[in-house]
């Protein structure tokens, strides 16, 4: 039992633990926000004991002194177009089971009573021991979010065994169909994306997302890759979808949790999809064809500054790393200054780790070794050791400072190299 905290209203009314909390800790997974839905009490009985509203269109409340969400039982019935467009109806009369109704999938159905006791009239359990991410009821389609919170659910679970249910995927394909996700907000979009991209599976996102006939609408740049080949000597994979998924898995391996290196990841070859047919499966080129629909993706989904930056620095270079041990040293020295890693030196930490998952996200290749992120690292580390101070000792100022210091480093970098060939 997960255990609750005391209540602060009057006895008539019960409160539960809901949603991704409980059904995490059935998962054995590390616990995460908890929901409380509270049933027989008025929005008057909420604020008379402290809690504080927050909802405009719901009536949810944080605790006084937890912070933590608790929302009266309600029902929805969709009223308009889109995501948001609901009539909320709650109630001292809604029951749990009502509420519980109204929600996405079995395994978020749910309910802990504060003395430990699971309510769950949809078979929540069964499907929690199935590894099935299925509907509630056919209210599902009323919330085009819903497909893509299938899609996060999967890239969360798909490594614990979960599968979505045929029904529920028709449903979503009926929901892709309807162009109803294309009332999305950009905001939400990303944040199920990001929330994808920190799971161990990003890979089942897409897949999901594809099986379900959204990919083409919520990251049409990415669907773009699917169907274009590779050479299959270097590309054992051959699909660049199929790669790209691949990419993401290792990202999230190389660095569990991190959406900036998973973005980067996601977005590293979109420049294959436009690469003309007369050249496959050849992809000359790609770096410079990707800048475009990387930008646009970041643009529309209105990601991070930080996110768009390192996906198209990883869109750029990611050839240039691969190849370091061919690289000059002046030519090192120019790569890590485009990447304004003088200034920023997480920033080639993080595009060695993007690049590693590029190379060991090829079918049969998840083992190989990758030396270059070690090489990039050290050469950087060579490099960002040149004090700038001890130029300026010499009197160097303005250009002739900025000269001698780019020849400091470059000298720094060759000495480097020379130890690690
Ligand atoms: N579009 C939505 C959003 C939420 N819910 C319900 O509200 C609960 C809480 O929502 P949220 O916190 O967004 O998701 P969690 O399942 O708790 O997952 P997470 O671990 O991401 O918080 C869900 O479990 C689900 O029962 C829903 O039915 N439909
Ligand atoms: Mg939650």
């Amino acid at each position: 039992m997960i255990p609750m905290p005391p209540s602060l209203l009057p006895a008539s009314v019960q409160v539960y633990l809901v949603g991704g909390a409980v059904r995490d800790a059935l998962l054995g997974l590390p616990p995460g926000d908890r929901d409380f839905v509270v049933v027989g009490a008025s929005v008057q009985d909420m604020l008379s004991a402290g809690f504080r509203q927050v909802g405009r269109e719901f009536p949810v409340f944080l605790h006084p002194e937890t912070g933590e969400e608790y929302a009266l039982a309600r029902t929805e019935r969709k009223r308009g177009l889109g995501h948001t467009g609901f009539v909320v109806h709650a109630d001292p009369g809604v029951t749990l089971e009502d509420d519980l109704r109204r929600r996405d999938f079995t395994i978020n159905a749910i309910a802990q009573s504060a003395d430990g006791q699971l309510i769950d009239p949809f078979g929540g359990l069964h499907d929690l021991q199935a590894r099935r991410l299925r509907h509630v009821s056919d209210a599902f389609v009323e919330d085009p979010l819903r497909v893509l919170r299938a899609a996060r659910f999967m890239a969360q679970l798909a490594k614990l065994g979960f599968t979505v249910d045929a029904g529920t995927l028709t449903l979503m394909q009926q929901m892709a169909a309807s162009g109803e996700l294309t009332t999305l907000t950009p905001e939400r979009v990303w944040q199920e994306l990001a929330k994808a991209l920190r799971s161990p599976a990003p890979s089942a996102f897409l897949r999901t997302l594809r099986a379900a006939d959204a990919l083409r609408t919520v990251l049409p740049e990415v669907d773009a890759l699917y169907g274009i080949p590779q050479r299959p000597e270097y590309h054992p994979e051959v699909d660049t979808g199929r790669h790209c998924e691949l990419v993401c898995d290792m990202a999230a391996q190389l660095a569990p949790g991190d959406d900036l290196i998973g973005y980067a990841a996601l977005c590293h070859d979109l420049g294959k999809a436009l690469t003309p047919a007369a050249e496959l499966p050849r992809h000359l080129m790609h770096e410079q064809r990707g800048v475009a629909p990387v930008q646009a993706l970041s643009e529309r989904l209105k990601t991070p500054g930080e996110h768009r930056t390192l996906a198209l620095l990883a869109c750029r270079e990611h050839l240039n790393v691969h190849r370091i041990a061919e690289l000059r040293p002046a030519t090192v020295h120019d790569l890590i200054n485009r990447c304004d890693g003088f200034r920023k030196p997480a920033r080639i930490d993080q595009l060695a780790t993007v690049c590693e998952a590029d190379a060991r996200g090829r079918a049969g290749l998840a083992d190989s070794p990758y030396p270059q992120a070690q090489w990039l690292r050290r050469l950087h580390a060579a490099a960002l050791s040149v004090r700038g101070e001890t130029i300026a000792a010499h009197g160097l100022t303005g250009p002739a400072f900025g000269q001698a210091l780019r020849q400091a480093r470059i000298e720094a970098i060759a000495a480097a190299r020379a130890a690690l060939c």
